[in-house]
């Protein structure tokens, strides 16, 4: 049916290099698991399905553990990993997560579910201080991402931050700001920690 609100599939993002972090970000241990773990059952919570996106060279041992979108690479970092998923099901939006995000609850996640809006392309959290959307803590409706494929086969640029900023999206800002918290280095991991009881 054609105003039908698609589907909500969730999709946690762990097929990147963690070249900053110098060890894979999604098996770091901030609530007694690896963090892709976490955030896929809290995906799980909320979402019609969850999956864990990799790279082809990845984790083999637990994909019998979860369901996984394996990257087709036809396109570069984080897009790689969504669009290989909206590949798989193009019907659906995706609730997309970065593995990098240590202070990001469940509440949150709730939070921008009932803020979504499927009219528009995406929404997404933008902190109070950016006011920037945050590409991987995202609703992308299959329109947008759809739209995000046309701008990637003339674009210079791969960054899903610069096609959202000029898209018609919702902007949803968090309870506070270091909730969407990304820790990409060693120091930043030691401070997500100390903020983790
Ligand atoms: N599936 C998939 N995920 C990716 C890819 N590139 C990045 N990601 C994920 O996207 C999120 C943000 O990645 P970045 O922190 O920008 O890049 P990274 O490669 O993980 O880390 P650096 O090497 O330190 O830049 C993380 O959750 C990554 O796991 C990719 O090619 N495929």
């Amino acid at each position: 049916m054609q105003n039908e609100v698609p589907k909500l599939y969730g999709l946690v993002l762990a097929g990147g290099k963690s070249t900053r972090m110098g060890t894979d970000k999604g098996l770091l241990n901030y609530h007694g698991k690896p963090q892709q773990e976490f955030l896929y059952e809290l995906l799980d919570k909320v979402c019609d399905q969850a999956f864990l996106s990799l790279r082809e060279d990845q984790n083999q041992s637990i994909l019998n553990d979860f369901k996984v979108v394996v990257d087709n690479n036809e396109y570069r970092g984080p897009f790689n990993g969504i669009l290989s998923a909206h590949k798989m099901h193009p019907e659906v939006a995706w609730l997309v997560l970065a593995c990098d995000l240590p202070l990001l609850d469940l509440q949150s996640i709730k939070t921008l579910v009932k803020s979504r809006n499927a009219r528009q392309l995406a929404t997404s959290f933008a902190t109070n201080q950016s006011g920037l959307p945050e590409p991987l803590i995202t609703i992308w409706e299959p329109k947008g991402l759809q739209k995000a494929i046309e701008h990637l086969s003339s674009a210079e640029s791969t960054c899903p931050r610069k096609f959202l900023i000029n898209s018609d999206i919702k902007l949803v800002t968090p309870e506070r700001d270091e909730l969407l918290y990304n820790a990409n280095s060693l120091e930043d991991y030691q401070f997500a920690k100390s903020k983790i009881q």
